[in-house]
């Protein structure tokens, strides 16, 4: 076992947060990172992991709360400081092991340099959409981390909070945050951010347990390692641009769901990892970071899936009419287009752009094929 994994057992035992004996962690070092073994037969419904809540690294439970707080940064804009911060801190943080299992900065387009987006990108539609990502997180951080490095340099300075830190933070938090809940927010959850992802066949769920008794009420909507980002929020409340999200705006919020138990007795600060599956001893047990497209995990996690089920191919819809209108009459390509919007067959919109979506899943793809056939039928003479 590796020097880091053993600081961080002891530092987990510390913070109680309970790893079930089922579980072994296994640290790959450098690129290969870490993952989560089944350690003999785990069956549906065991609870493999607890995490108090008061163990996540949140912009509430940080050494720079206040300061942040005061700031007004919030979302993964509060959480990226809140991380930038305790990292600076070193042995002084109090999530220091915890700190010491994370890469420096997760490997996602946003991390490249313009030239590797140009070259490894080019032509794909994430080309632009990274470019502007980047051009974002260089306003966020002028417009919000600036003024916190300026409000209080005792604890925020441009060693530990200049731009590149900032990208590295923000990576980790696009591709390892979790929604926590209304009162923390966004956060990095110690042990349950070590499981990676299986489309569309995940072994374990990230659980909030509340104690309240309506437990559909926060059956939705919560994705975990990364969350769903899609900020859009105004000023420092959220981010200035829509990092990581615009390719998949119709598919990523149904994973990772944050469900309530109705028995009251369940402690409200504390998170789970529940087994939604039997799983073998010697497998890896995964978690789903949504059923999303190709595109979208390269653009928020840094991988792809060989033979991804939720893969899509977004065509610009303005590079549709143009194609159309050398062929047919300017009216002719007017009644097309319009004929696309009554059938609500939009696909997505994203960045200020229209696309058709031809996902790999059944009928709507068909559907989608025979419109398509029908925007480029030459015009009757
Ligand atoms: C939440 S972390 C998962 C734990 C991570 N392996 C580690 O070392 O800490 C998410 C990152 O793990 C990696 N990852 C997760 N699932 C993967 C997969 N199916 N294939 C390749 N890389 C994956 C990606 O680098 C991703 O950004």
């Amino acid at each position: 076992m590796s020097r880091r994994l053993r600081s961080f057992k002891r530092w987990m035992k510390a913070q109680s947060i309970g790893v079930s004996d089922s579980l072994d962690l296994v640290d790959g070092g450098g690129d290969d990172g870490v993952s989560v073994v089944s350690a003999r037969d785990i069956s549906e419904g065991e609870v493999v992991a607890t995490i108090p809540k008061r163990a996540c690294l949140t912009v509430r439970t940080c050494a720079a709360s206040e300061a942040i707080e005061a700031a007004g940064i919030a979302g993964q804009l509060g959480l990226s400081a809140a991380l930038m911060h305790e990292r600076g801190l070193g042995e002084a943080s109090e999530w220091y092991e915890y700190l010491q299992m994370l890469p420096r900065r997760a490997c996602v387009p946003l991390t490249w340099t313009v030239g590797e987006v140009d070259e490894l990108l080019k032509g794909t539609e994430l080309q632009k959409i990274v470019k502007e990502d980047k051009i974002h997180l260089h306003e966020d951080w002028k417009e919000c981390i600036l003024p916190l490095i300026a409000s209080d340099p005792s604890k925020f300075n441009s060693k530990n909070s200049g731009i590149e830190q900032y990208f590295d933070a923000k990576s980790l938090v696009a591709s390892r945050a979790f929604e926590i809940d209304d009162y923390h927010g966004y956060g990095m959850v110690p042990l349950a951010d070590l499981f990676n992802h299986k489309t569309g066949a995940e072994d374990v769920h990230f659980t909030s347990v509340c104690s309240h008794s309506d437990s559909e009420s926060c059956e939705d909507g919560e994705t975990g390692a990364g969350c769903e980002d899609g900020e859009t929020g105004t000023g420092c409340e959220g981010e200035t641009g829509a990092v990581y999200d615009g390719v998949d705006n119709k598919e990523t919020s149904n994973t990772n769901i944050s469900m309530c138990s109705s028995d009251s007795t369940d402690d409200p600060t504390v998170l789970q990892m529940l087994m939604v599956k039997d799983v073998k001893v010697g497998s890896e047990v995964f978690n789903t970071y949504g059923s999303i497209g190709n595109a979208a995990l390269l653009h928020r996690y840094g991988f792809t899936e060989p033979d991804n089920p939720f893969d899509i191919v977004n065509i610009d819809l303005n590079l549709v009419l143009q194609r159309v209108s050398s062929s047919v009459s300017p009216r002719q390509v007017r009644v097309r287009h319009s004929l696309w919007r009554k059938l609500d067959f939009s696909g997505c919109v994203s960045q200020n752009s229209e696309y058709f979506e031809i996902s790999s899943t059944g009928v709507p793809q068909l559907e989608l094929l025979v419109l398509l056939y029908m925007f480029f039928l030459p015009e009757k003479q």
